[in-house]
C-alpha cells in the first residue's frame, strides 16, 4: 500500500539488548577524561543500593537525575527508592596508530568494544601546562584521528570474520551471504562511513550485533572548553565541531568545561550556586548523564507505591511483557496485563484514584510498547507455565 511506504523508516537498533548498558569516555590523552570521570563518580549511587554489582575502579554507576522520579518519591514517601543508573567507564587515551598497537592500542580498543556507547571528549582548551600529544589544539582533527582508528579496527574485525566465513566450504549459501555482508561493511568503512550511519537489512543487523563493531556505537560529543570560553559561551572551535558533527551523523554535542565543573565541586553548595549566578553558567553534568542514557537507547518506567518507588530500565521499543520480565521472570511468563498511568496525567491529577476516576488508568496488553515515564502495575498469573 502506498501509504505504508510513505511512513518514515524506523532506524534499526544496533547493539546489545540489555537494560544495563555502559557508556565509555573516549578521547586523546590529556583531554580531561579522567577528571570528568572522577566528577561523575562523585554522583555515584551508593554501592549498598546495588549489592550484587562489584564496580571496578574505572567504572562508575551514576544515578540519572529526573524530576519525575523526585516527584514520585515526594508524593508516595516510600520506604525505599531506586533511581535509574548509567554505567560510565573511563578509558585510557587513544593516539594515532592505535589500531596498529600504538600507545595502549589494542587494549584501549578492546575497552571500547565492551561499552555500548561513547562519550567523545575533545579538547578545545589551550593550556601550555597540559601537553597535547599532537602538539596543537584542533578538536576536529582529533575527532578525525579517533574515528579513523575506530574504522581501521572495525575493518580488521570484519576481515577476521571473512577469514572464518571462507572456511564454511560445505555451506556455500551461508558462506556467500556472510562474505557479501562483510563486503558491504568493509566498503562503507573504507569510504569513511561509520557503521551506525549505514542502511542495513535485518540479516546485516544480526551479523553487526555479533561483530560489535566500534563505529556501530552511538556517540555523544563533549567539547571541553576553557573556563573563559565556557562562561562566555563562545569558542572558535564550537562552530567547526558543530559543522563536522552535522556532516557526520548529527549526534548530540554538549559544551563543557571540566575544570569549571571541578571548581564547582570543590565549593560548598551555596557558594557554588552563588558562583554560577555570578558568572551566568551552570553545571552540565546532569545533562551529560541524561543524554548518554538516551543515546544508548535506554528508557525506564516507574513502579510506585508506599514501599518503593523504582525506575526500571528497559531498551527502547520493549513491549509490556518484556518490561515486566525486568521485575521478575514470573511477571513475563504469567503476564496478564499492564495497568498504565502516564506520569504527566498522574502529576496533573494528583493521585492514582483521581487518574482512575478520570478514566485515564489504562489496561494494556502484550503488544503495548512501554513508553519512557509510564507508571505501571503489572497483573500476572503465577501458576501459568510457558505461554
Ligand atoms: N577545560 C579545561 N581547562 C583547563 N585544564 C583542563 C580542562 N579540562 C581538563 N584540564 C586539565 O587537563 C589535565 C588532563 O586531564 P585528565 O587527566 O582528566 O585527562 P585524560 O583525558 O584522562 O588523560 P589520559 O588520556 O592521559 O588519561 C588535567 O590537569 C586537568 O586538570
Ligand atoms: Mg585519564
Amino acid at each position: 500500500m502506498p501509504k505504508k511506504a510513505e511512513e518514515p523508516e524506523e532506524r534499526v537498533l544496533l547493539g546489545r539488548f540489555g537494560s544495563h548498558l555502559k557508556i565509555g569516555i573516549v578521547g586523546m590523552p590529556n583531554v580531561g577524561k579522567s577528571t570528568l570521570f572522577n566528577l561523575l563518580c562523585k554522583l555515584s549511587v551508593p554501592a549498598e543500593n546495588f549489592p550484587f554489582c562489584t564496580i571496578e575502579p574505572n567504572n562508575a554507576r551514576v544515578s540519572v537525575p529526573d524530576e519525575r522520579f523526585n516527584w514520585l518519591v515526594d508524593t508516595y514517601k516510600p520506604k525505599s527508592s531506586v533511581p535509574a543508573v548509567l554505567d560510565v567507564v573511563d578509558i585510557a587515551g587513544l593516539v594515532r596508530g592505535a589500531a596498529q598497537g600504538e600507545g595502549l592500542g589494542n587494549a584501549f580498543l578492546a575497552n571500547i568494544s565492551a561499552v555500548d556507547g561513547i562519550f567523545h571528549v575533545c579538547r578545545a582548551f589551550a593550556d601550555p601546562d597540559v601537553t597535547h600529544v599532537e602538539d596543537r589544539i584542533d578538536p576536529v582533527e582529533d575527532l578525525k584521528i579517533i574515528f579513523a582508528e575506530l574504522r581501521a579496527k572495525d575493518i580488521e574485525r570484519v576481515n577476521t570474520h571473512m577469514e572464518a566465513a571462507k572456511k564454511l566450504r560445505n555451506q556455500p549459501k551461508e558462506q556467500k551471504e556472510q562474505l557479501e555482508m562483510c563486503g558491504k561493511f568493509k566498503e562503507a568503512l573504507e569510504e569513511g562511513i561509520d557503521i551506525r550511519f549505514g542502511k542495513w537489512n535485518n540479516k546485516e543487523v544480526d551479523l553487526l550485533n555479533t561483530l560489535q563493531l566500534l563505529t556501530a556505537k552511538p556517540s555523544v560529543y563533549l567539547v571541553n572548553l576553557s573556563e573563559k570560553d565556557y562562561i562566555r559561551k563562545k569558542s572558535k572551535w564550537l562552530p567547526k565541531i558543530f559543522e563536522w558533527v552535522k556532516e557526520n551523523g548529527g549526534e548530540p554535542i554538549i559544551p563543557i568545561c571540566v575544570s569549571f565543573e571541578a571548581k564547582l565541586h570543590e565549593m560548598p553548595d551555596d557558594e557554588a550556586d552563588k558562583y554560577c549566578k555570578e558568572v551566568g553558567a551552570t553545571s552540565v553534568l546532569p545533562k551529560i548523564i541524561t543524554t548518554g542514557f538516551k543515546a544508548i537507547q535506554l528508557i525506564y518506567f516507574f513502579t510506585a507505591g508506599p514501599d518503593e518507588v523504582k525506575c526500571w530500565q528497559i531498551r527502547k521499543g520493549s513491549k509490556a511483557p518484556q518490561a515486566a520480565g525486568t521485575i521478575h521472570t514470573d511477571f513475563e511468563r504469567g503476564f496478564i496485563c499492564a495497568e498504565v498511568m502516564k506520569y504527566t496525567e498522574l502529576k496533573e491529577l494528583g493521585s492514582e484514584s483521581a487518574v482512575k476516576a478520570a478514566g485515564k488508568y489504562k489496561q494494556q496488553g502484550k503488544n503495548y510498547v512501554v513508553e519512557d515515564g509510564d507508571v505501571i502495575y503489572f497483573k500476572f498469573n503465577v501458576t501459568s507455565k510457558g505461554k
